[in-house]
């Protein structure tokens, strides 16, 4: 004591050489050097130079003489602070004895000599360490300040010769107070210009650590007669602003609490301006309050309450020992008045942390011994000594990490075992963590860079965490007597597991990118799918409606298909299926029974009977093949009819009776509808030799021309000619009506027609008119050029009807006898109603006396010319009821002009007839005949079709 008082009394000069240096062979840490740059020039941030350390090898490396002579050792290098600047350590020698300062003595002797009364007395509890521990501290002091900035540890002498242990020296401090230093020199040096930095808006931390009973607490509050660091704070905090009343005005939020052990099971942290417990999660405190304060008396009001709360117990070290980790805060959020404006403050932060002291279970006497009530205190004690040897350790530990190099292997080191220590600590490669303290009001801690830590402790870097909070389990979980041994053993486990669950951490964490990874591809596909399912769904469902269509229209087309062949019946119903003859026999029998029931041609209505019509027109070939046979037939029957001896070539086949009874019933039925023609319905036959010769000829033309427009048709006709022919000849009469009622069905048109057209359809006539009337149609395909034109024969056959423009018919007419010579006439020169109306016009009277022949071949022609006329003009110009009627008189035209004029009125022209026939020397002539009647059969058939259409 008297070689540091002597040190320190003298600091000018330079301090003596060691005569004796010891180099231990693991020597501790050096303490880092001071920085030379105050608190007060750290805004300029100057320049950091090279600092070299300690020259102590070369020191070593000097060579004493055997007997030195005292001289003056050369002044120590100045050690500049190579570290951080805003980190700064400073030392304060606690005396051994208690020399109480004069000013207090007298005032404090009582209170003072009970304190220590109270030590003594835990002292004397164990009363042969007692007797030790006096013993060696009052005779041996370790520790002594070697210079301003550097101390010497100095073991025992026993120890030292008994463990060869030799002194040690540290230095690089900011400063080193010795045992005589007062509270005021300590406040000086060390705080006030961190304060002053704070009301500059710097914040800033000072932390007390050490040994417990090393006068920790005394130096950071002090007592009332000697205060420490806070109350000057204080003072200086209102003081100044006291002294600045005029001008500025400052408020202060003031906030205090404390982290302690309860009974070692967890750590807890309580408000010390109201004892209210605080939530705490890792590092993390909340529900903190903070006071404002305005002055000082508040301030150390709020302090000293404080103070009364926090958790203290008597040890053997320290009658008072601090059991929790004291943090006050000090912030400034006020603003300053400066003249009209208010100027907002910086929001610093001043802290104070009073650490417990470390303990020694030996020296502070926590192990529990025989005595039950002492052993549960002690106990209590232990537990609490490992909270805060922890907490100190922590705490050491990010000191330690500061000053070092980022990187090196110190620090790798230190970051090792901080994270042990404290696994929630967050620490970086340039900056660590020390302290962050939150609160209900977000109020944290939180010293970074530019922070500047004054008093004992200066730090730099500050982010994070009291290393307070730590191993709460493992503490609990101990028992009390291995307590120590298994936290040490648990550390390790705990860092193992540490590690092991960094490792199960990333392994999940990819485990849980690859899952990730893996859903959204899944999803990815499943959503492809579904978009793939969607549009084949709608496909569908497009094809089912498209299927529902179809059928529909399929059974719509089969409706019509078969609407069209029922209104074919007249053509199908006698189709070569069943027995003809039978059928039509039955036919004709129950038409003439019960007309219009079964034979739909007769019975229905003329538009039906149109359609019908339409449809055979419609036919192909076959239906012309159908109206050959039926010319055929009426052959047969005009044959019968004019009472020819001279049977056709199927005569002998023929039941010629039966044929002719089945076709007048018929003609009859039909002759209901057929127009009431003021003609003589007497039976004079129609001449044999015309109905003779067509007959002949017919049937040449029947086995040889060929069907219709299509050749192909030709030997189909021909098939089908000398089928029926056949039939004739092997059914006899009774194949006969089929042929007969496919004429009929075009025969039907002419009698609706003509019915339509205002006729009188009589029942009474007698069944020769109608035979003629049909015969004068075969007649004109039958006196038809005889040299063979097939084609002529073919159309005229085909379309039933056309007989208009036949030149060649006069021939056949010519070959009639003189009572054809009208008929003669009618047809060559009228061959339609209005040749008839001109002959009514010109005085030639049709009337009803005139032979049968006449009328029914005038009126067969009406019925072709009304057929192809427009229906207006059949009604305007045909006027059957009143023939007698005056007309304006007109002159006799040829009946190919008459054609040709209705051509050009129709403004028709044939594109499809051609004669394909080309034979013998009439080829010119029958080239016109043809292209004549071509012309008129294509009319014909287009009006058929456009009017029934
Ligand atoms: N420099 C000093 N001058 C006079 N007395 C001192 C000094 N340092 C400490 N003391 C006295 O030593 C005793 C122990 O001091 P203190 O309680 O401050 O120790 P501590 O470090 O806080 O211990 P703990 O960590 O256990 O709380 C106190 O009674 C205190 O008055």
């Amino acid at each position: 004591m008297q070689e540091e008082s002597r040190r320190v009394e003298s600091p000018v000069s330079p301090p003596p050489c060691p005569g004796t240096v010891t180099v231990r062979r693991n020597p501790h840490r050096r303490a880092r050097p001071t920085p030379k740059t105050g608190l007060r020039s750290s805004s300029k941030k100057p320049e950091i130079p090279n600092v070299p350390s300690f020259p102590i090898q070369d020191i070593l490396a000097i060579d004493l003489p055997p007997n030195p002579t005292p001289a003056p050792a050369p002044a120590p290098a100045p050690v500049e602070a190579p570290i951080s600047e805003n980190l700064k350590v400073y030392v304060r020698i606690r005396p051994i004895s208690i020399e109480l300062p004069e000013s207090v003595k007298d005032s404090s002797k009582r209170d003072v000599s009970s304190r220590y009364r109270v030590k003594h007395r835990v002292a004397r509890s164990s009363p042969k360490k007692r007797d030790a521990t006096a013993k060696k501290k009052s005779c041996e002091i370790c520790v002594t300040a070697t210079s301003a900035s550097s101390v010497s540890l100095s073991p025992p002498k026993d120890l030292q010769e008994a463990k060869r242990i030799k002194e040690e020296v540290f230095e690089g401090f900011s400063h080193v107070f010795r045992t005589d230093s007062s509270q005021n020199e300590v406040y000086e040096r060390m705080v006030k210009p961190l304060v002053e930095d704070f009301l500059r808006g710097t914040s800033g931390m000072l932390a007390a650590l050490g040994p417990s009973g090393s006068g920790k607490t005394h130096t950071v509050f002090g007592s009332p007669r000697d205060p420490g660091i806070v109350p000057r704070v204080l003072q200086q905090i209102f003081g100044q602003t006291d002294g600045n009343t005029n001008s500025s005005q400052r408020s202060f939020y003031l906030s205090m609490f404390q982290i302690c052990s309860e009974r070692g099971k967890a750590e807890k942290a309580f408000d010390l301006s109201n004892g209210v417990e605080l939530s705490m999660h890792q590092s993390t405190i909340k529900g903190l309050q903070e006071v404002v304060v305005t002055d000082v008396g508040h301030a150390e009001s709020l302090i000293e309450a404080g103070m009364l709360r926090r958790a203290t117990a008597m040890t053997n070290s320290n009658s008072q020992s601090s059991r929790s980790q004291c943090i006050i805060n000090i912030r400034d959020v006020g603003s300053r008045h400066n003249g009209e404006v208010d100027v907002p403050m910086s929001n610093a932060n001043l802290t104070f942390v009073d650490f417990a002291g470390a303990e020694r279970e030996k020296k502070t006497g926590n192990q529990p011994n025989s005595n039950v009530v002492w052993s549960v205190l002690q106990g209590e004690r232990l537990l609490e000594s490992n909270f805060i040897n922890n907490t100190s350790m922590v705490f050491g530990l990010c000191l330690r990490i500061l000053t070092v190099k980022p990187g090196g292997e110190d620090y790798l080191e230190t970051s090792q075992f901080l994270q042990q220590a404290a696994p929630f600590m967050k620490i970086k490669c340039d900056c660590l963590i020390l302290l962050r303290v939150g609160s209900s009001s977000k109020f944290s801690l939180n010293l970074s860079r530019g922070t500047h830590v004054s008093g004992i402790l200066r730090f730099n870097n500050v982010e994070e965490t009291s290393g307070v909070v730590r191993n709460k389990r493992q503490t609990t979980a101990m028992p009390r007597t291995e307590h120590a041994k298994r936290v040490k053993i648990s550390r390790t486990k705990a860092s193992v597991t540490e590690e092991e669950k960094s490792r199960s951490a990333k392994d999940e964490n990819r485990e849980d990118r690859v899952l990730l990874h893996f859903a959204r591809a899944m999803w990815n596909v499943l959503n492809e799918y579904k978009r793939k399912l969607k549009v084949a769904e709608s496909e569908i469902e497009s094809l089912r409606e498209n299927y529902a269509n179809e059928t529909i229209r399929t059974a719509e087309l089969e409706k019509e298909l078969k609407n069209l062949k029922e209104g074919c019946n007249c053509i199908n119903i006698y189709s070569t299926e069943a027995p003809l003859a039978q059928r039509y026999a039955n036919t004709d029998l129950d038409a003439s029974a019960s007309p219009g029931a079964d034979e739909p041609s007769i019975s229905e209505s003329s538009d039906e009977v149109e359609r019908k019509v339409h449809s055979c027109l419609l036919q192909t070939p076959e239906c012309n093949m159908q109206n050959e046979r039926l010319t055929t037939f009426i052959w047969n029957d005009n044959m019968k009819h004019a009472g020819d001896s001279d049977p056709p070539q199927a005569q002998g086949h023929l039941d010629p009776n039966t044929h002719t009874r089945d076709h007048l019933v018929l003609m009859e039925d039909e002759s209901v509808r057929e127009p009431a023609f003021d003609v003589s319905s007497s039976s004079q036959s129609p001449d044999k030799a015309f109905v003779k010769q067509d007959k002949e000829q017919y049937v040449k033309t029947e086995s040889e021309q060929p069907c219709g427009n299509e050749d192909s048709c030709g030997e189909d006709s021909e098939l089908d000619s000398s089928r029926n022919m056949e039939n004739l000849k092997d059914t006899g009469g009774s194949s006969e009506p089929h042929v007969l009622v496919r004429k009929d069905s075009c025969s039907t048109v002419e009698l609706d027609d003509l019915k339509s057209n205002g006729y009188e359809v009589s029942s009474e006539q007698p069944a020769e008119v109608n035979k003629d009337v049909a015969s004068t149609q075969v007649s004109s395909s039958a006196n038809e050029d005889s040299g063979g034109d097939l084609e002529d024969s073919k159309l005229d056959n085909s379309r039933g009807v056309e007989n208009l423009g036949a030149t060649d018919r006069l021939e056949g007419f010519a070959d009639v006898g003189s009572s054809f010579q009208p008929n003669v006439l009618v047809r060559k020169d009228s061959c339609s109603t209005v040749e008839l109306d001109d002959l009514k016009s010109d005085g030639e009277e049709v009337s009803s006396d005139q032979p049968a022949e006449v009328n029914k071949y005038v009126a067969s022609t009406q019925v072709s010319s009304s057929v192809n006329q427009p229906e207006k003009l059949l009604k305007s110009e045909s006027s059957p009821k009143l023939p007698n009627q005056e007309k304006p008189r007109r002159r006799l035209l040829p009946a190919s002009s008459v054609l040709l004029r209705n051509m050009s009125y129709w403004n028709i022209d044939d594109e499809t007839e051609k004669p394909k026939g080309n034979r013998g020397g009439k080829k010119k002539e029958k080239d016109a005949k043809e292209e004549l009647r071509t012309k008129g059969s294509a009319t014909l058939l287009r009006l058929l079709k456009g009017d029934l259409l």
